[in-house]
C-alpha cells in the first residue's frame, strides 16, 4: 500500500475499541474510497511499514478472525524481533567489548554484533561480514551499520556533518540541554560522541524503529519506537525511560528532533508530536502556554500539510544536506547533484534560527528571519518568496513571485510550466462531488457520511516540483522516497 495511493484516507479519530496489533503496534485504520462514487471500504493495516511484502498485515474493519489466522500471525510478529532482548544486546556489548579487536565482527545481512564463535554460522550463509570491529566504529553504529536506504519504510538518510553541526549549534545557541531525537540517529551519535571530551552540554534519547541500536545503546539512551503510533517496543519500562527524559526540572530544556521517511503520513506524525508535547507539558507541570521546541525536518514541499496540521510552524531556509542521498546536498547545484528539498519546520521565532552566514545564508530585516543566498526580498509581495532553492521572479499580472521556470500563459490567467496544456493542469477537485473548490477530505458531502475525522494520506502537494513526462515521474519518485 503505497502512501501516495491518493483514494486512501487515514483515519485518526475514531470509535474502534480493540485495534488489532501487528509486529509494530496498533495498526491504523484506512478507508479506500473508488473514484466517482461513494463506496467506502474500511481496513486495518501496518502503521509503520508501507510494502505488504514487509508488514502483511490487514484486516477488514469489523472482520472476524479465525484461530489459525492468530496463530500465524502471532508467529509472524515472533520472527520479526531481533533474537536478543535489549538487556541481552547490553550484556552481550559488555562481554564483546572485552574481547581483543580482531575477534569482534559485525554481520551486514543480519545487522548482528557477533562473537568469534558466531561469525562462521554467518560465513557459511555467504553473509557480508565486517571483521576487527573497533571501539571507534561502535561509536559510530551509523556507519557501520549498512544504511537502510533502499528500503521504503526506513528510508535510513543520514545527515551530513555540516547539517548534524549546524543542528548542535541551534540546540546548543537556544539553550537545549536535552535533546529528543525522533528517527534521528545520526544527531543522536553525534550528541553521544561530545561527552568524550568532557565538555558536554548536551543529553539525549533515540527513539527509532531499527531495533540493531539496542546493540550499541543502553535502554535509557536508545527506545525502540515506532513514530507513526508512538508505540514503544520495550513496553512500560522503555515509557518510563521516555518519560524521565522529557520531564523538565530546574536547568533543564528538551526540544525534539524529528526526520521522518519522506513518504511518511503527516497527520499521523502530527499526532504522534501532540502526544509527545502533552507528555512534556503534564510532566514539567507546563501551563504557562510555553512550547516544547521542535524541529521537524521534511521536503519544502510539504509546507501546506504540515502547516495545516501544525499551527504556529514556519520553515526555514535552511537545506538539510545527507550523505547517502545520491541526489541531494546542501551546495551548489550541478548536473548530477541537486540542491537538497529537504527543510526544518520549527515552533521557534525564525528570527532566532541563525542560519550559517558563511554559506550566503543572510538576515533579511523584512521578513525578520534569515533567508537563503537566491532567496531574494521581493518589495511588492513584502516576502523573501522562494521555496525551492531557485530564485523566483514577480508576475505582475498574477500579482506575486513564482518559480523562474513558469511564464505567464493569457489563455489560463496564470503563469505555467512552458509545456503545460491550457486548462488542463489544474489538479483534479474532490473525488465525492468534483468541485473544483475542495479536496474529497473536506468535501461537505463526505462529512456527512460520517462524523468520524478523516485526513488524507496523500504525500503530494500544490508546491510539489512538477510532473512532466511519465518515465520522469517515475524516476524522481524513486529519489525522494527515503
Ligand atoms: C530519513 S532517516 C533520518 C535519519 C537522520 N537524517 C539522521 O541522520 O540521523 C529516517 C529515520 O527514521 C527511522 N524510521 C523509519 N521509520 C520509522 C518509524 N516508523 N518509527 C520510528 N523511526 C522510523 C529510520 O530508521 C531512520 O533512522
Ligand atoms: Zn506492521
Ligand atoms: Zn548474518
Ligand atoms: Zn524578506
Ligand atoms: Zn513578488
Ligand atoms: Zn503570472
Ligand atoms: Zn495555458
Amino acid at each position: 500500500m503505497a502512501a501516495n495511493v491518493s483514494n486512501i484516507d487515514v483515519i485518526l479519530k475514531h470509535d474502534v475499541i480493540n485495534v488489532p496489533e501487528c509486529p509494530h503496534g496498533p495498526t491504523l485504520l484506512f478507508e479506500r474510497y473508488g473514484k466517482g462514487d461513494e463506496t467506502v471500504k474500511r481496513f486495518f493495516a501496518c502503521s509503520a511499514f508501507r510494502d505488504r511484502k514487509e508488514c502483511p498485515f490487514f484486516q477488514w474493519e469489523g472482520e472476524k478472525v479465525s484461530e489459525a489466522k492468530m496463530h500465524l500471525r502471532e508467529k509472524h510478529n515472533q520472527v520479526q524481533q531481533l533474537p536478543f532482548s535489549h538487556e541481552e544486546c547490553y550484556n552481550r556489548l559488555k562481554k564483546l567489548k572485552e574481547l581483543p579487536v580482531d575477534q569482534l565482527s559485525f554481520c551486514k545481512k543480519c545487522g548482528l554484533l557477533l562473537f568469534p564463535e558466531e561469525t562462521s554460522n554467518h560465513e557459511v550463509k555467504g553473509h557480508d561480514i565486517q571483521f576487527s570491529v573497533t571501539s571507534k566504529m561502535l561509536n559510530h553504529p551509523t556507519e557501520l551499520f549498512s544504511p537502510l536506504d533502499n528500503n521504503k519504510t526506513f528510508a535510513q538518510y543520514l545527515f551530513s556533518k555540516s547539517a548534524v553541526d549546524f543542528l548542535i549549534k541551534t540546540l546548543s545557541d537556544a539553550d537545549i540541554t536535552h535533546v529528543l531525537c525522533v528517527g534521528t540517529p545520526r544527531l543522536h551519535e553525534a550528541i553521544q560522541n561530545l561527552s568524550d571530551d568532557g565538555t558536554r552540554s548536551l543529553s539525549s534519547l533515540l527513539l527509532d524503529l531499527d531495533h540493531r541500536y539496542m546493540q550499541v545503546y543502553h535502554d535509557v539512551v536508545f527506545c525502540q519506537y515506532n513514530m507513526f503510533n508512538h508505540h514503544f517496543f520495550g513496553g512500560e519500562k522503555s515509557k518510563s525511560v521516555f518519560h524521565q527524559f522529557v520531564k523538565e526540572e530546574k536547568g533543564k530544556t528538551v526540544a525534539m528532533v524529528m526526520d521522518p521517511p519522506f513518504g511518511g503520513m503527516v497527520e499521523a506524525l502530527a499526532a504522534t508530536m501532540d502526544k509527545i508535547v502533552h507528555t512534556w507539558k503534564t510532566l514539567s507541570n507546563k501551563s504557562d502556554g510555553t512550547q516544547l521546541p521542535v524541529f521537524w525536518i521534511f521536503p519544502y514541499f510539504m509546507e501546506n500539510r504540515i502547516t495545516q496540521c501544525v499551527q504556529k510552524f514556519s520553515m526555514l531556509d535552511y537545506k538539510v544536506a545527507y550523505d547517502n542521498h545520491a541526489l541531494f546536498t546542501g551546495g551548489p547545484m550541478s548536473k548530477k547533484k541537486k540542491r537538497s528539498p529537504v527543510r526544518i519546520f520549527t515552533n521557534l521565532p525564525p528570527d532566532s534560527v541563525v542560519l550559517p552566514l558563511d554559506q550566503g545564508y543572510w538576515f533579511c530585516q523584512k521578513c525578520s528571519r534569515y533567508s537563503a543566498p537566491e532567496n531574494k526580498h521581493c518589495e511588492l509581495c513584502g516576502v523573501c518568496p522562494s521555496k525551492d532553492g531557485t530564485t523566483y521572479v514577480h508576475c505582475d499580472k498574477c500579482g506575486r513571485c513564482v518559480k523562474p521556470s513558469r511564464f505567464h500563459c493569457d489563455s489560463c490567467g496564470t503563469c505555467q510550466q512552458q509545456d503545460h496544456r491550457c486548462g488542463v493542469s489544474r489538479p483534479a477537485g474532490c473525488h465525492v462531488c468534483g468541485s473544483l473548490e475542495h479536496k474529497r477530505r473536506q468535501c461537505p458531502r463526505k462529512l456527512n457520511l460520517s462524523s468520524a475525522e478523516k485526513s488524507g494520506r496523500s504525500i503530494e502537494d500544490e508546491d510539489a516540483p512538477p510532473k512532466k513526462r511519465k518515465k520522469k515521474r517515475a524516476r524522481k519518485k524513486r529519489n525522494q522516497e527515503r
